[in-house]
């Protein structure tokens, strides 16, 4: 079943400007137990694609369901925990008082609520914060109680506006497990991010739009091989020292695609042994790509 789909979405601001097609006949669809990445750059309709699931802009035209039911119905709505990407949580409470509310908020009674709350923050590595005040909490540890919040309502679908930020490498590593653990228990996930590495770290799919205008949606793994068309060798040798060395005798060499069978012969001539070949190509670097078609092709309005 779908968690999520948009059905000819568009929505016009208008602006003293005159109007901004902010979303241009958007479909899309993340199924249960799938992590979706949405990306683009600033202004492509990222946050307003967000508002509309919500219906905090509910004036658009097209259809948006959550598992089945129209997202204009408010207890569709319901499946959905959202995470904003600036959190407001409330500065006077603390950690466990946040989530407890999050609980009651959402209509959920819990014989061991206060122990499950823990769980979360311990989850999150916030524990020992549990008692202390947002206000006195570093950014970092404001976004892991946040996230906690989300998911300590353990909600259908998690909608999160850039959910990495302000962690630091351990903290995002952390947070990457904990989501892959909701989706393999069936959650979905919509997320948005500008950080590229991580969209390749947790997304199954991914959507790109730009201009209002949903370009791609593909596996990070798909479209990469889509655009790859050079290599990168690292191999071992006694006698062939070409690329960059990483060690004594492995070296890594970068090629294009029409020169690998012939090098390869070359290296076998060396008594040499391939170690691993990838695409040179990064996600980042498809995105320039398709970002600069966009830009000489694609449609205007803004
Ligand atoms: N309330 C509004 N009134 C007029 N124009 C708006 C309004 N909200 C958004 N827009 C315009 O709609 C377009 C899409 O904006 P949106 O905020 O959805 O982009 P975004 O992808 O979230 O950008 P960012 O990465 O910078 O947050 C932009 O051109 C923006 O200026």
């Amino acid at each position: 079943m779908s968690a999520l789909q948009f059905h000819d979405v568009s929505k016009t601001f208008q602006s003293r400007k005159g109007a901004i097609r902010a979303l241009n006949r958007v479909n899309l669809q993340v199924d249960e137990g799938e992590v979706f990445g949405f990306v683009g750059p600033n202004g492509a309709g990222k946050s307003t694609t967000i508002k509309v699931m919500l219906d905090i802009i509910n004036d658009y035209e097209g259809d948006v369901s959550i598992y089945g039911s129209s997202s204009r119905d408010a207890r569709s709505r319901k499946a959905i925990a959202y995470l904003p990407e600036s959190p407001a949580l409330y500065e006077q409470f603390t950690p466990l008082e946040v989530l407890r509310m999050a609980l009651r908020m959402n209509g959920i009674r819990r014989r061991d609520e206060k122990a499950w709350c823990q769980q979360w923050l311990e989850r999150f590595s916030v524990a020992p914060y549990a008692s202390r005040r947002i206000r006195q909490l570093s950014k970092g540890n404001v976004q892991r109680v946040a996230l906690a919040h989300t998911l300590v309502v353990q909600p259908r679908l998690l909608v999160l506006d850039e959910p990495l930020s302000g962690l630091d490498p351990v903290g995002r590593q952390d947070v990457v497990d904990i989501l892959l653990e909701y989706k393999h228990a069936g959650g979905a996930i919509f997320f948005t991010s500008h950080v590229l590495h991580d969209v390749e770290r947790i997304a199954d799919r991914f959507g790109f739009i730009n201009r209002g205008e949903l370009i791609t949606t593909r596996s990070p793994r798909e479209l990469v091989a889509e655009h790859a068309d050079r290599f990168i060798v690292r191999y071992q040798s006694q006698s062939l020292a070409e690329g960059e060395r990483l060690r004594e005798d492995e070296y890594q060499q970068e090629l294009d695609q029409s020169a690998l069978p012939g090098w390869l012969d070359n290296l076998n001539r060396h008594g040499g042994r391939v170690l691993s070949i990838h695409p040179a190509t990064s996600l980042e670097s498809v995105f320039f790509r398709i970002l600069e078609e966009n830009s000489a092709t694609g449609p205007g309005g803004r």
